[in-house]
């Protein structure tokens, strides 16, 4: 992939995760800075990459080519106010903005015109390069940059591109929250089996162990549906079928769905708010 001057307004979980997954991946990190207001992140990431921190978003944008926003959706605008008040351009530089809830439009209109800009969905994997990030890119953006939001978050995981806007809220439900599902679900297993008389590192290990054999076994066997590996585990009368039996009565695949469209109700919601 070319490489680029990155600028990262905002250095908490989530962008945090991508510079490291970045550095990990070979990234030029003398190319990378991240800016945020406090020296706590910033630093750490500094100390850990030897990337560049700072603490002057105006600064930190000049120098760049593309700059991927990375606060808080309830933050966005002022943020972004500010830099253009201070005298940022962002013309025709490359803008990727990972916020939940912020449209294209609406960062347009912030950053203005001629802000060439990609809309991300990540997630917190991306640290361990095991990322998925959605991508929109609005008609304006170039081929040369639409390609390299694509290999930077490629650097850092999977991607798939959209092509509605509207879709990037159903990333959030898929990938970009559903890390916290599954840290949920672990969580619980976690609980019960300290209550069935382990301590909490075995059940770590119990449950943590099954669920990296069984992302393993997904990941290894694209042929094989995920319902049939379901059904490879359950034993006509056996355990398993008990187990699932009450998933079923208590109705978890209504309740996935219904959490997921909370999600992507939200990520809706928040584009009218913020
Ligand atoms: N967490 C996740 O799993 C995911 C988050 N996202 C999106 O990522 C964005 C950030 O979320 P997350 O990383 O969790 O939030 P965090 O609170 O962890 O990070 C927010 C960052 O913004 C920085 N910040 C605050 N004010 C400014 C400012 N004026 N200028 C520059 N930086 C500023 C903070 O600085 P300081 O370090 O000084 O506190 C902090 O580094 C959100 O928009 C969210 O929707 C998207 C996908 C997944
Ligand atoms: O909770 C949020 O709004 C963000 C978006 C996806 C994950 N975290």
């Amino acid at each position: 992939m070319l490489h680029k001057k990155i600028t990262f307004i905002g250095a908490g979980n989530m962008a945090g995760s991508i510079i490291s997954g970045l550095a990990k991946s070979g990234y030029p990190a003398d190319l990378i800075c991240a800016c945020a207001p406090s020296a706590n992140n910033t630093q750490k990431l500094a100390d850990q990459f030897s990337i560049q921190a700072s603490q002057d978003n105006v600064t930190a944008v000049d120098w760049a080519e593309v700059i991927v926003l990375g606060v808080k959706p309830q933050m966005m605008a002022d943020v972004c106010q500010a830099m253009v008040d201070q005298g940022a351009d962002f013309s025709n530089k490359l803008v990727i903005s990972i916020a939940a809830g912020i449209s294209v439009q609406r960062l347009q209109s912030l950053l203005g015109e001629k802000a060439q800009i990609i809309r991300t969905m990540p997630n917190t994997p991306s640290l361990l390069q095991k990322g998925m990030t959605g991508l929109f890119a609005s008609e304006q953006v170039s081929e040369e940059y639409k390609t390299f939001a694509g290999d930077l978050m490629s650097a850092v995981g999977e991607t798939v591109w959209v092509k509605e806007e509207s879709m990037i809220n159903s990333v959030i439900a898929a990938s970009g929250s559903s890390p916290a599902y599954f840290f949920l679900f672990m969580e619980a297993m976690q609980t019960k089996a300290i209550e069935m008389g382990f301590d909490p590192e075995q059940a770590r290990l119990l449950v943590s162990q099954a669920a990296l054999g069984s992302i393993e076994m997904v990941k290894q066997n694209p042929d094989i549906s995920i319902g049939k590996l379901r059904e490879n585990v359950t034993s006509k009368e056996g355990s398993t079928a008990k187990a699932l039996d009450t998933f079923n009565e208590l109705q978890l695949t209504e309740i996935v769905a219904k959490a997921m469209q909370a999600a992507s109700d939200r990520g809706e919601e928040m584009e009218k708010l913020f």
